[in-house]
């Protein structure tokens, strides 16, 4: 780098690893980038420093064979300016502002330096001194940039596992300089030898292979934890889906079993939607949905769930709640639903109005699948009713009289578990 020398066969062989490293990494970022649309822009980034780095550590090893201004200007052009990429990559992986014309004027004032610095051997120093100054100052800047954004993402310690390896390395960068400025016995031409060829490389081995498996990592954890919302959510409306509310219901009525804590469940279903789709599209379709959905998160408390169940079906679940005051809430619902009708993109307004069937956990039920059969039942009826009113289920007959052993709890246990619905 910078015109040191790496003619000796330990430094040439990990410079010349460090670059195939930077290399294959370049290629895994391209690659992902491919794959991942939504991560786009970071990873390309990431792939741009990568293939950067390399090919200037491919120049450095190659530089006697190379004339000097390629060998020693064209190899620190392509070490030092994909620094900068790493500060875009860093604003582009957590969304922050982009600082695009400070990027530009330090990439063009940095490559404006080197030039004018020349490959002459009497500038390595100041050449490393640039070098030095610049990686330590931009890392130090990433790292002190994404801290924030890092910690409320994947939590501190993550934040502190990436950040404090970059920040220490820009202090040691720095401190370097700052100690060899300093020293009157230290020429500043001891940059530029043997000596600091070696930890400089081990140095870039660690900080790329750190950077790499940080970010890498973040993009997995991000990925995954997409893919975990992505298979508990509905699409459309953001609910969580019948799936996720099955896990929700049977841990609800282990709650139930252990606790005798009661609760209600909430079926609803939009009017004639068909109606809806066949007059005004199926994009007003998808909006009425969406619509519903947000009143419905609008007005729950914190400790009630909702999902969409299907189509134009959604179910609520209330805990604590018994079956007639269950039966209030979803009056109150069907009132505001009726209430506010959806904004078309037009500027139309379109009415909806909903039947709900509501069903309280009573002493009868020996699983979620009776309640959620009595819920359904209770709908239907709000149907055959004449719509757009709410219906309360009927209790079950009461279970057999005895006290209840642990034989029964553990059936109904075990049934609930076997439930489908
Ligand atoms: N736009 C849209 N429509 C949907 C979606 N899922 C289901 N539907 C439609 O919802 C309609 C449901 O119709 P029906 O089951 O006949 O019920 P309905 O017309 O609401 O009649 P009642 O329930 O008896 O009042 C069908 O036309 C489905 O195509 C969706 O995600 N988006």
């Amino acid at each position: 780098m910078w015109g040191a020398d790496v003619s000796d066969d330990g430094v040439y062989h990990l410079y010349v690893a460090v670059a195939l490293q930077q290399a294959l990494y370049g290629l895994g970022w391209a690659a992902g980038a491919r794959l991942l649309p939504a991560s786009r822009p970071a990873m390309r980034a990431w792939a741009a420093f990568s293939l950067c780095t390399a090919a200037g550590l491919g120049l450095a090893v190659m530089r006697p064979l190379l004339p000097p201004w390629v060998g020693v200007v064209g190899a620190n052009v392509f070490l030092l300016l994909p620094f900068v990429l790493v500060w875009r990559a860093v604003e582009l992986f957590f969304g922050l502002p982009p600082h695009r014309g400070w990027q530009g004027a330090l990439a063009l004032g940095l490559l404006a330096t080197l030039v004018y610095l020349g490959p002459a051997p009497e500038q390595s120093t100041t050449r490393a001194w640039v070098m030095l100054l610049a990686i330590g100052g931009i890392i130090g800047a990433a790292a002190l940039r994404s801290h924030g954004p890092m910690r409320h993402e994947f939590g501190p310690v993550v934040a502190w596992v990436v950040h404090l390896p970059g920040l220490l390395a820009a202090l040691v960068l720095l401190a370097v300089l700052a100690g060899v400025a300093a020293s009157p016995h230290r020429h500043l031409q001891d940059l530029a030898s043997l000596d600091l060829a070696l930890p400089l490389g081990y140095g870039m081995l660690l900080a790329c292979n750190g950077i790499h498996l940080a970010y890498g990592g973040m993009q997995l954890t991000r990925l995954a934890r997409r893919l975990l919302h992505l298979s508990r959510h509905d699409g459309l409306t953001g609910l969580l889906n019948r799936r996720a509310m099955h896990d929700v219901l049977q841990d609800e009525w282990q709650r139930h079993l252990r606790l005798g804590s009661g609760f209600a469940l909430l079926m609803l279903d939009l009017d004639h939607f068909k109606q809806v789709n066949d007059r005004w599209g199926h994009h007003a379709g998808d909006l009425a949905l969406v619509h519903t959905a947000r009143l419905l998160d609008r007005q729950l408390r914190p400790t009630d769930r909702a999902s969409r169940h299907g189509g134009e079906e959604f179910l609520l679940l209330l805990p604590g709640v018994d079956g007639l005051t269950a039966l209030q809430v979803a009056e109150r619902l069907r009132q505001q639903l009726q209430a506010d009708p959806v904004a078309l993109d037009d500027g139309m307004r379109l009415g909806l109005t909903v039947s709900i069937g509501v069903a309280g956990l009573a002493p009868g039920d020996d699983g979620v699948a009776a309640l959620l059969r009595r819920a359904d039942a209770a709908l239907y009826q709000a149907k055959a009713d004449g719509r757009n009113q709410v219906s309360l289920a009927p209790d079950p007959p009461p279970p057999p009289q005895g006290p209840p052993n642990r034989q029964r709890l553990a059936q109904g246990s075990r049934r609930a578990r076997a439930d489908e619905f």
